[in-house]
This record gives C-alpha cells, sequence and structure tokens, in this order.
C-alpha cells in the first residue's frame, strides 16, 4: 500500500462542486490582482478551497480558525504552492494562532473569507487603517454571524460582509449533516465506546443540534434536548426527542452534546449532578460551552485516561469525561478530520461565491452584513445536483400562470 504526498488528492475526489469551479475559472482567472485571507480549519477538504480560489487567480494567505484543528502536512503542501502563503502551523499556541492571524492581515488583504469572524473582528478591532482598505468577506459560521451582527448594531464594519453561513446550501447541509455526522463519529471514534442504548443529551437544538439529535437516535441512542427558545424546544418535542432542563438532563444523560453558540451551557450545578463516566462534548465553534474553569475548580483531580479524554475526579469519587478540551469534537479530536468531504464542498463553494460575486460583480454595497443573492445559492443546488447525477422536473407554464392567478380565473373551480 502506498500513501501520497499530495495531502489533497482524496479529498479532491470528493469536491466536485470546487473542482468545478476551479475548471470554469481557471483560464479566465477572474480572481487574479485580488489577495485573499482566509481562516478556516486547516485540513485537506479546506485545501481544497484554498486550491480553488488560486486557481482563480487569487494570491491566497490562509491561517486557522482554531488552533487545534490544523494538520500540518496540507499546511506544507499549499504553502509550497504558488501564489500561496500559510501563516498557521500544526499544533500552535494560543498566542501563536493570535499573532499568525495578525502577520496575515498585516499582509494587507483585499477581501477576507472567515470561520468564527476571527479576522474580521480582528481587523478592526486592532488594525483599523488596514479594515478600511478591505473591500469586502464573508462569513461561514453561526458563531462568526453573530460577531458580524453585533459589529454591524455597534456600527463598525467598514466593509460589506456577505453571510455565508445564512445561505441554504450551507446550513442545510453543513450544520445539519455535517456536524450531525461528524460530532458523533468523533465521540465514539475519541472514547472507543457505543453510542447506542445510551442517552445522549444535545444542549441547542438549532441546525447543528438537530442534526445531530436525529443521528443519535438513528443509532439508537435515546435523545434529550435542552433548549432556551420555546419554539425549538417545540420542536424537538415533535420530532420525538424527550425535552428537559439541564439540571434534569444532567441526572440521566450518558453522553453531552452542546451545540448553542453561546456559553456556560453546562456548569458547576449540572457537573454536581451528573452520573459516574458521562462524557462531555462540545460541538459549538467556541470551547466556552461547558464551563471549563467551573469544571476544573469543581473536580479534585484531573487525569488523562486515553488521548483526547480529560477525566475529571469530583470529590464524591465520580469520574466526568471531557473530550477534546472541550473543543469542537469534531474537528479537534485525536481522529478528527471534520466534516465529511462532500459536505464541506458545497460550504466552501458558497464561500468562493461570495468572494467571487463581492469581488468582480459592480455591487456599491456598503458596509454591512448582506445575504448572498439567492439566485446564486440556487446555481450552486444545480450543479451539485449535476455532480450527482440527479434530475429534477421543471416548472410547465401552466404551473407558473397558474401561481400568477391571484383571482383564479383559469382555475377549475
Ligand atoms: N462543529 C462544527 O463543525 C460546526 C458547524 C457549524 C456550526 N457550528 C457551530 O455550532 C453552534 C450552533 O450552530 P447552529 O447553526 O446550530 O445555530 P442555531 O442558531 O441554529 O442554533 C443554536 C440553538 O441553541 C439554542 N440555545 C442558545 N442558548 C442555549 C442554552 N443556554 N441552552 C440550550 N440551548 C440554547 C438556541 O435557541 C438555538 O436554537 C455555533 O457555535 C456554530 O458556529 C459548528
Amino acid at each position: 500500500m502506498s500513501t501520497t504526498d499530495d495531502p489533497l488528492s482524496w479529498a479532491r475526489e470528493y469536491t466536485p462542486v470546487l473542482q468545478s469551479l476551479g475548471d470554469e475559472y481557471d483560464d479566465e482567472e477572474p480572481l487574479a490582482g485580488y489577495t485573499i485571507g482566509l481562516a478556516t480549519h486547516m485540513e485537506a477538504v479546506s485545501g481544497c478551497l484554498v486550491e480553488t480560489l488560486a486557481r482563480a487567480g487569487a494570491e491566497v494567505l490562509f491561517t486557522a480558525s482554531e488552533p487545534q484543528s490544523t494538520h500540518g502536512d496540507v499546511v506544507q503542501y499549499l504553502d509550497d504552492q504558488p501564489g500561496i502563503t500559510a501563516f498557521v502551523r500544526e499544533g500552535m499556541s494560543d498566542a501563536e494562532f493570535d499573532e499568525a492571524q495578525h502577520e496575515l492581515l498585516e499582509r494587507e488583504p483585499d477581501f477576507l473569507l472567515d470561520d468564527g469572524c476571527e479576522l474580521i473582528a480582528k481587523v478592526h478591532d486592532e488594525h483599523p487603517e488596514i479594515a478600511k482598505q478591505i473591500l469586502g468577506g464573508g462569513e461561514q459560521t453561526t458563531a462568526g454571524i453573530t460577531r458580524a451582527e453585533a459589529m454591524e448594531r455597534d456600527g463598525v464594519l467598514e466593509f460589506p460582509v456577505y453571510s455565508v453561513n445564512d445561505t441554504p446550501m450551507k446550513h442545510f447541509f453543513d450544520n445539519v449533516h455535517g456536524t450531525g455526522e461528524s460530532a458523533l463519529v468523533n465521540v465514539s471514534i475519541t472514547t472507543n465506546t457505543v453510542i447506542t442504548g445510551q442517552t445522549v443529551v444535545v444542549a441547542g437544538y438549532g441546525y447543528c443540534g438537530r442534526g445531530i439529535a436525529r443521528k443519535a437516535r438513528g443509532l439508537g441512542a435515546q435523545t434529550v434536548v435542552t433548549e432556551v427558545e420555546p419554539r425549538k424546544a417545540l420542536q424537538a418535542h415533535m420530532d420525538g426527542h424527550r425535552v428537559l432542563s439541564m439540571p434534569e438532563a444532567a441526572e440521566i444523560g450518558d453522553i453531552f452534546i452542546t451545540s448553542t453558540g453561546t456559553r456556560d451551557v453546562i456548569r458547576r450545578e449540572h457537573f454536581e449532578a451528573m452520573q459516574d463516566g458521562a462524557q462531555l462534548a462540545n460541538a459549538g465553534h467556541f470551547d466556552v460551552e461547558i464551563d471549563l474553569d467551573g469544571l476544573a475548580e469543581y473536580a479534585e483531580s484531573v487525569s488523562e485516561p486515553r488521548e483526547g479524554i480529560t477525566r475529571y475526579t469530583t470529590p464524591d469519587g465520580r469520574h466526568l469525561n471531557l473530550l477534546a478540551d472541550g473543543r469542537l469534537v469534531n474537528l479537534t479530536g485525536p481522529a478528527s478530520d471534520g466534516h465529511p468531504a462532500e459536505i464541506i464542498d458545497t460550504t466552501h463553494a458558497m464561500m468562493f461565491v461570495a468572494a467571487d460575486d463581492l469581488l468582480t460583480r459592480d455591487h456599491d454595497l456598503g458596509p454591512g452584513l448582506y445575504a448572498i443573492p439567492d439566485r446564486l445559492d440556487r446555481q450552486m443546488a444545480e450543479r451539485k445536483l449535476e455532480t450527482l447525477d440527479i434530475d429534477t422536473d421543471a416548472v410547465t407554464e401552466k404551473q407558473v400562470a397558474y401561481a400568477e392567478d391571484w383571482r383564479n380565473e383559469g382555475s377549475a373551480f
């Protein structure tokens, strides 16, 4: 058996939408002359986005959006390609991660593609003169949109930002199916224990939580959902999950997975109620959803029984097992590769579309957070269906007339 020197080769096969964009754009190179700064989880599929942007003519500067999710072989490979520069390496400390993002920004990119609003927030906060020169940005995750919305409310945004996360082509697939599958797979691999038969508590029933809960049930788990939003709680109930408050869920859960986008969802009073052996994992963007300081203060001792698991022994001798340091379990666990490639293919295709549309079409958009035009999202869906060889029906003329006939003149009744 031989492995390849090209760490993107497998991912390319499973990213047909990105490959089709590269094939279409590499003659004309419409992004030539633009420098794009990108922060994301640096693994092979993200590498395909970097490569596609470069094929379209852009100079690409890339860094990480999470210090622990970087794959060194991918970084090295990309950094060796013309027009691509890495500002990241595997195993960086939090301080080095921060420094690398500043170094990238100091190269004065024209456009920022972001994950968690890392670069966009930093350039406004600490490099305001550079922010004024930037032409636009795109943000791919829920947590980053929350931050960008706060910046817009404060009136500090200096350029237009496309909300990639809010496109159906992103959150219908990436958040639901990508996070759903990869979070559970990584909990299982990290612990080498079963999901089936366990009580899985999912905190947050948004796009990610809904995917996680649904797939956990598919694997045979008893699913419990906690929420703060009454309609989401009702939706979880109607979808067949048991809805409990976290104090109630804490007493019965075997596996806890947070995906709320907020902080301290699981905290001291919950740790106090948990069963011996409980597993705690986070799938939300930042490592704040489980109160890690509270857990460390509460615990009597800490050990590492297995790679990727920190065991906190409580004063009454229970073991609470924290996975992947409370960071994104699907991206920073010991065997983690993030979302399946076919899923990130469409997320990254929408990132590419954000850069291409804002940089090359005449928009005249002022600073602010904007939706990507629906027709571009639809085009990407059509492109994806083509790669899957799936046909859809066409709307007939009669159906168009029927939809427009508000007087019902042509109807049968
Ligand atoms: N792991 C990944 O690869 C991945 C992928 C996509 C998004 N994310 C991240 O996952 C998080 C959730 O994303 P989403 O798209 O599902 O967001 P969402 O806004 O659709 O859902 C979040 C849900 O959490 C609920 N919530 C908020 N506070 C809560 C609390 N204290 N207790 C229980 N529920 C609470 C909200 O009511 C909402 O329904 C974000 O941080 C996002 O950036 C991670």
